[in-house]
């Protein structure tokens, strides 16, 4: 368990200062993959760098464990920092070493026998795939498999948290889900808290259950990853989300709209858990006189639980299409107006959808 309680970081260079955390009050659970997204300059490596004291926070204090680091002595706080593994986004291997040696080094500082940081060191890159490259240099190597030996530098000490700064920003999308998986893996296999840390909303959905999101130095938003994707509070977040559930009518599906005049009004649905499946949508216009023009929709998975988002025109008498909406509300659908009729509410709309209409 990782707690962050009062924790502010001010930055001080020839008299200028920078305030890179302020206040931040959060606690990573054991057994957690957490993330913690936010723009450039948000403080999020500086939060993470806090955890295993590569920075010191000007005010408040990290828990490890239920351990306050910072009040260890040398010897203490090093047999805490070997419990506390972290790997980069740019690895930070030594190039002239092989992979055997990149990943022994931590051991080396240990007093443990030659024989036992063989089998470690075998071990570990067995179960990172590079069973086959102990002997190869790191520029031999692809950037995944380097940030598998960062990973595996990172295992051999058997940590009970896993740091990871920007892992992935450095690899390709297919790389990027490789590595995500074997983070997965080792979160479920060794019981391992994960704390990353990165500016891409994908890392997030692919393998937190919960996330922070960081503004200027500030958490502005801690939630569930399922609960953050459905139903985002702040504009930030809502940025964030919508680089992946993009809940936008297209540009040419609106200079459709805009060519023959929309005449109904328009809502987003969110269908959630078990309301993913029904067939709401045909019985809304079997049920009652209500013509439904989908305009976009898509469907993505959360933490193994279907979400789908759909921005839908509906056509029809008023009372007639209330009654489909309390409809689809029965079942568990997260109905929102985004604009009324007619197209002298253009700008509400544009303000409504936002980036949406402009892409
Ligand atoms: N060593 C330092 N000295 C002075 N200011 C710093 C230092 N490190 C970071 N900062 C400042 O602190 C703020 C937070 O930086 P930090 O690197 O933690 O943000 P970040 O969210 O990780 O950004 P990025 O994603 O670009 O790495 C920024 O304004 C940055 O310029």
């Amino acid at each position: 368990m990782i707690k962050f309680q009062n924790v502010s970081k001010v930055y001080e260079n020839k008299g200028q200062k920078t305030e890179a955390l302020k206040e931040i009050n959060v606690t990573v659970d054991k057994g957690d993959i957490f993330g913690v997204i936010g723009f450039s300059g948000a403080g999020k490596s500086t939060l993470l760098r806090t955890v295993n004291l590569l920075e010191n926070p000007s005010t408040g204090e990290v828990l490890v464990d239920g351990k306050h680091l910072a009040s260890l002595s040398k010897h203490q706080l090093r047999q805490e920092q070997k419990k506390i593994g972290m790997i980069f986004q740019h690895f930070h291997l030594l190039h002239s070493k092989t992979v055997y040696e990149n990943v022994a080094l931590p051991l080396g500082l240990s007093r443990v026998s030659k024989k036992e940081v063989d089998k470690r060191v075998r071990e570990t890159l067995d179960f990172v795939g590079l069973s086959d490259k102990l002997q190869s240099y790191p520029d031999q190597l692809s950037g995944g498999q380097k940030q598998r030996v960062g990973i595996a530098r990172a295992l051999v000490t058997n940590p009970s948290i896993l740091l990871c700064d920007e892992a992935t920003s450095a690899l390709d999308p297919q790389t990027t889900i490789s590595i995500l998986n074997l983070l997965k893996q080792i979160n479920e296999e060794y019981k391992i808290t994960i704390l990353i840390i990165t500016h891409e909303m994908e890392v997030i959905k692919e393998i937190c259950n919960r996330v922070a999101v960081m503004e200027n130095g500030r958490i502005i938003e801690t939630e569930t990853v399922f609960n953050l994707f459905t139903d985002p509070q702040t504009e930030t977040t809502q940025n964030f989300v919508r680089s992946i559930v993009r809940d936008h009518v297209p540009d040419t599906v609106y200079h459709l709209m805009e060519k023959n005049g929309y005449i109904g009004r328009i809502f987003t649905f969110k269908f959630t858990g078990s309301s993913s499946g029904k067939p709401i949508i045909s019985q809304i216009s079997k049920q009652f006189d209500v013509e439904v023009n989908v305009l976009y929709g898509n469907i993505t998975e959360l933490q193994g639980t279907p979400f789908g988002n759909l921005i839908v025109e509906l056509v029809g008498p008023h009372e007639e299409v209330e009654w489909g909406l309390d409809f689809a509300r029965k079942q568990q659908v997260h109905v929102k107006e985004v604009t009324s009729n007619g197209n002298r509410n253009r700008h509400y709309f544009e303000r409504t959808l936002g980036n949406v209409v402009h892409g």
